[in-house]
């Protein structure tokens, strides 16, 4: 495969409702969408990257520098294999695994389209169809994150997520506890607001029975977590701790978590994503696929890499309307049944881009 050009489009788009975690509020996504080009064909992703360094040490900024500097100049003087070459090459420069997999996802993509079948099948996926859930941000009113709850289940949601922060975490659960029973699968995610000095509020929560608690520790630990799992009835699983296969090998070796949110752009890109899921799959853990406020065509990617086996939790690749008034890909991603999104069987991500609404958002445009 030779990558003949590769363009960067900086969006901005404004979310249906914002949204809040225990690091700060989103009220519209920037990222930036990657199209490369070759042999007629076009592969597209995104660096799901944010504009501050809040969630892991990325930003958009930080992600475009790499790129330009480290990875574009030799990806377009290299002949790629496959697109499992390219983590490879650049296994070199460390972390800024958004930067990377945002180029990687997009090369899979193309190669995926040039050889005429779906992303989902390059992948080795052998879903048809996948289970998805919800992530709920922290509302301002128990009352206004019931109705929410109310609204997703009524759609068929498979996993309910809610967010929690110090303060905002026992009450919140037992509500929906108490609202909707013990019978919803119920999760809630603490984007690493906890230390081990507030054990008694998260043991508080093991009688609620939530299907899982991710990260409730710092976002570089895994030794506290393995601390805290033995303490733990509920299931602890890991997000921001899990950059590459290796940190996955270690948390299940330390114990630190029993499930692992895969993200794409977190983990340096689709390769690593699938090893991390092999790695799990052998170790019986399962995984689930995350998202980072992806517009169709991040979402695209998660939907094909959740239909990897292991991926046997419903993941957070919620459907366009959820986030968007208009999605930047054709069709939208929507439920085809409750709770359940079909993995596209045509070639690539199975999706087509929406020129028109990609303009609407542009702020930048560069090639290469
Ligand atoms: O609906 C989604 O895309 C998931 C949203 C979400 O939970 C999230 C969004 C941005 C950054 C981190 C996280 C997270 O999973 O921790
Ligand atoms: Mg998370």
């Amino acid at each position: 495969m030779k990558i003949e050009k590769v363009k960067f489009d900086r969006l901005k788009m404004p979310l249906l409702s914002s949204f809040q975690t225990s690091f700060g509020t989103v009220t519209a996504r920037e990222f930036v969408l990657v199209s490369v080009f070759g042999e007629g064909h076009v592969g597209y992703a995104e660096c799901v990257a944010m504009d501050a360094p809040v969630y892991n040490e990325e930003t958009i900024d930080s992600a475009l520098h790499v790129a330009e500097q480290f990875i574009i100049p030799k990806l377009l003087e290299t002949e790629l294999d496959t697109p499992e070459d390219f983590s490879t090459i650049f296994s070199w420069i460390r972390k800024n695994n958004m930067a990377k997999s945002g180029i990687e996802s997009a090369i899979w993509d193309l190669y995926a389209k040039q050889n005429g079948i779906s992303l989902s099948k390059a992948l080795g996926g052998n879903k048809e169809e996948i289970e998805v859930g919800v992530s709920i941000g922290i509302e301002p009113t128990v009352e206004g994150l019931l109705k929410k709850v109310e609204g997703f289940l009524e759609e068929g949601y498979k996993k309910i997520k809610i967010k929690i922060k110090p303060g905002v975490d026992v009450e919140r659960v037992k509500a929906v506890r108490e609202r909707f029973g013990y019978d919803i699968p119920l999760m809630a995610d603490a984007n690493s607001a906890y230390t081990l000095a507030d054990l008694e509020t998260l043991k508080q929560l093991d009688q609620y029975k939530l299907i899982m608690i991710e990260q409730p520790l710092a976002h570089d630990d895994i030794v506290d977590h393995s601390k805290l799992q033995r303490e733990l009835e509920t299931p602890i699983c890991l997000d921001e701790s899990i950059h590459s296969l290796e940190d996955a090998r270690k948390a299940i070796e330390l114990g630190s978590c029993k499930i692992i949110n895969i993200k794409i752009g977190r983990v340096g890109g689709l390769t690593q994503a699938k090893k991390i899921h092999d790695l799990c799959q052998e170790k019986g853990i399962p995984v689930w696929c995350g998202g980072m406020l992806e517009s169709g065509i991040g979402r695209a990617h998660n939907i094909a890499v959740a239909s990897l086996s292991n991926f046997t939790i419903p993941g957070d690749t919620s459907a366009s309307k959820k986030y968007w008034a208009e999605d930047i890909i054709e069709p939208d991603v929507v439920l085809s049944k409750p709770g359940i999104v079909t993995v596209p069987k045509e070639p690539g991500i199975g999706y087509k881009l929406r020129q028109d609404v990609v303009d609407k958002y542009l702020l930048s445009s560069k090639v290469y």
